[in-house]
């Protein structure tokens, strides 16, 4: 099984265009590949998802244990013939900019993959070769098994190959070509999303075709095959207990796994979109609004005013509810656009949402509960992350959270039927999904 994390000396480097490139020249090849990235992202996975037709999951050691992170690779990685788990920022970077802690470098250590690093030979040649000597001596074992020039046509690889693979002892897999008509734009948050981009399955095409000619296929088997992890099989009881659970283009930062955290304990998730649905899914025992772009729709959302009112009524009357970043902000009473103009949201909270136009408390917390509450108990202290360009007049104070500098703020609103808050939950291996999906059959219970 061909495996590897797909990593690079920096951001920028082309790493989701390389992943996507990859993916679907191992698809063309027959080998049905799988997708992870490293890291809280929820981007990136959407296009490994628009690639395969099939989830692409996260596995982030600031979130999980190293075991759990081991399993979710496994069990994810079972059945096919090759997975490749991108990375995040530069291949060493991780919590708060001055550790490796959760780094690309860590996971691949944690899962004992070999990397293949995506380099961007632009503005250096022998130089690259200094950088690469660099990174292998950073950290031992380095992982490093070999590289992939990007945006790097045919002739300069063929003149980069040889001499970056005797100063460095890295061999060179091959290049991707530069392909002005495959780029992926960028927006606040990261790439735009896959959903956005009109001929995304044409780029697709395009990367495909590049990369199955400029990749020396048998050389990266021979680099990146190892044998398949072993993996527990995942039981899914029947389900108790039916979730409404908020997708579409203005709530899609979810992660896979804490949909199936959800699932394996009892949950039915029945979508809906906030957007485009006047009614809540019917018989639901919970509410859950994930983070994404509600600013960037928030004329629409104000204009589903049935929704809004049947959120505010559902919450209000004790629906067990979570709400992360996004969904938090469509709680709130009020939302600025990218213009700055206030839109009417469900009026649940108090807060009045606006646009800060850079990121806001960016990155890893730990979330410390003052109070029992449906998902927390008093003191019990869990791993978030916060991701976002908008801030809120009120943030609440069920919670502190703390960075690994020291910085702390109170945030988020909590009671026994509500989390609501900045601070994006992983659920995965944590109990959430019992306390959540326990919480929703309660309420069934009582009201039926
Ligand atoms: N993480 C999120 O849900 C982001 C919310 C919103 N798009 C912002 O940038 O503030």
């Amino acid at each position: 099984m061909l495996q590897l994390v797909l990593a690079a000396p920096r951001s920028g480097s082309g790493k989701t265009t390389a992943a996507c490139a990859l993916l679907a020249a191992l698809t063309a090849r027959g080998l049905t590949p799988c997708a992870f990235k490293s890291g809280p992202d929820y981007i990136d996975p959407m296009f490994h998802r628009a690639v395969l037709g099939v989830e692409s999951h996260n596995l982030d050691l600031f979130f999980s244990a190293p075991q759990i992170a081991r399993a979710l690779y496994a069990r994810h990685a079972a059945g096919h013939g090759a997975a490749v788990v991108e990375g995040a920022m530069g291949y060493y970077d991780g919590l708060g900019g001055v550790t490796d802690t959760a780094s690309a470098w860590q996971l691949a250590d944690t899962l004992d993959l070999p990397a293949l690093l995506v380099v961007r030979p632009k503005g250096a040649s022998l130089t690259l070769a200094a950088e690469l000597r660099g990174l292998t001596a950073f950290r031992t074992p380095h992982h490093i098994a070999g590289i992939l020039l990007n945006d790097c046509t045919q002739g300069l690889c063929a003149l980069l190959k040889p001499m970056l693979e005797k100063e460095t002892g890295l061999p060179v897999v091959g290049c991707l070509p530069p392909l002005p008509e495959a780029v992926i734009e960028s927006r606040h948050l990261g790439l735009k999303t896959a959903a956005e981009i009109d001929d995304l399955q044409h780029k697709i095409q395009l990367l495909s075709d590049a990369a199955q000619q400029t990749i020396d296929w048998p050389l990266l088997h021979t680099l990146f095959d190892r044998p398949a992890p072993a993996a527990a099989p995942c039981t899914v009881p029947p389900p108790r207990v039916r979730l409404a659970v908020a997708r579409d283009a203005a709530f899609c930062f979810t992660y896979a796994e804490t949909l199936e955290a959800l699932r394996e304990n009892g949950a039915e998730l029945c979508f809906f979109s906030p957007l485009a649905d006047t009614a809540l899914p019917d018989n639901i025992g919970g509410l859950y609004l994930p983070g994404g772009y509600p600013e960037l729709y928030a004329a629409r959302l104000a204009a589903n005013a049935p929704l809004r009112a049947a959120v505010k009524s559902a919450v209000q009357g004790g629906l067990p509810t979570v709400a992360e970043c996004g969904g938090f902000l469509y709680l709130g009473r009020t939302l600025q656009d990218a213009d700055g103009t206030p839109h009417p949201m469900a009026g649940v909270l108090p807060g009045q949402g606006f646009k800060v136009g850079r990121l806001v408390r960016f990155g890893y917390a730990r979330l410390t509960a003052r109070a029992d509450s449906m998902l927390f108990r008093a003191g019990e202290t869990l791993p978030v992350h916060e991701f976002h360009h908008w801030d809120s007049t009120e943030n609440g104070d069920a919670f502190t959270a703390a960075k690994a500098n020291g910085r702390q703020w109170a945030c988020g609103f909590a009671n026994a039927s509500l989390y609501a808050g900045f601070p994006h939950l992983y659920w995965a291996g944590t109990p959430l999904p019992k306390r959540f999906a326990a919480a929703a059959e309660h309420y069934i219970k009582e009201t039926s």
